[in-house]
């Protein structure tokens, strides 16, 4: 399997009156096609690795390397470059921008990549939400659905300049039963039909069990899940 991102003993140390260690010696290596689950108790440091794997903040100590590319030597626009082109993100609550319908919500990338010509986004965008079944909300503000169509809206935003990497931060955590195990499923399939590498924060343990392989953080430290393989969380006492 090809290794898509690495750590090497990742560090994030806020430097308050009393330091405070977010994300502590994290070397991990997650492969392209791999369905990840991050998991521990809150507080854990969950989210914040979330942000240094996607670039979002930079580490203390520590290396992240994408496709083989040390992001470490990067300055912001090279970040902003890296991001653009190879990270999409979901987060719990959608942050789609109120004003925009979901189509231009879902071009915004599109154009800050600026590859495409107006009419190729415009395609783009309505055949990403076609596929994920909101065909007919296309031109429907975010104020004017529920919140698992916003939640999808939010993942073809992630997907709109195809990226090889999704990082998702309790994505289903704001959703009803019903919406949540539709949003798991579509992750799912980004992973086992068109290849890309899922990472969710979940504290969803049944949801991580269907994962193929879980990272299990406590006080900012990884206790299993480091290496592709070296624990499978159907094996989690
Ligand atoms: N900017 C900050 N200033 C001070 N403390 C912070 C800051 N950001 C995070 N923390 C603390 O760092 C720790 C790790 O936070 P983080 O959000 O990464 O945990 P988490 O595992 O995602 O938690 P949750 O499951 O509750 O979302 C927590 O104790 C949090 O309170």
């Amino acid at each position: 399997m090809n290794t898509l991102i690495e750590t090497k003993d990742l560090t994030r140390i806020l430097r308050e009156a009393v330091p405070v260690a977010l994300v502590r010696d994290v070397s991990l290596s997650i492969g392209e096609r791999e369905f990840v689950a991050v998991t521990g108790p809150s507080g854990s440091g969950k989210s914040s690795l979330l942000y240094l794997l996607g670039l979002l903040d930079r580490p203390t100590d520590g290396t992240v390397t994408i496709r083989g590319r040390d992001t470490a030597l990067m300055d912001e626009d090279e970040r902003a470059a890296m991001r653009l082109v190879n990270i999409g993100f979901v987060f719990q609550f959608h942050f789609l921008l109120p004003e925009f319908t979901a189509r231009e919500n879902v071009e915004i990338p599109m154009r800050k990549l600026r590859h495409l010509g107006r009419n190729e986004m415009r395609q783009r965008a309505s055949d990403l939400l076609a596929a994920l079944g909101l065909a007919d909300h296309l031109d429907k503000r975010p104020d004017q659905l529920s919140g698992g169509q916003r939640q999808r809206v939010a993942v073809a935003r992630a997907l709109a300049n195809d990226p090889p990497l999704i990082l998702a931060d309790e994505p289903t955590g704001s959703l009803d039963s019903q919406s949540s195990e539709q949003v798991f499923m579509i992750l799912e399939k980004l992973v086992r039909e068109q290849g890309k590498t899922v990472i969710a924060v979940t504290h969803d343990l049944e949801m991580a069990s269907r994962m193929d392989r879980r990272l299990h953080l406590i006080d900012g430290r990884l206790t299993m899940g480091a290496a592709t393989g070296d624990f499978r969380s159907t094996h989690e006492p």
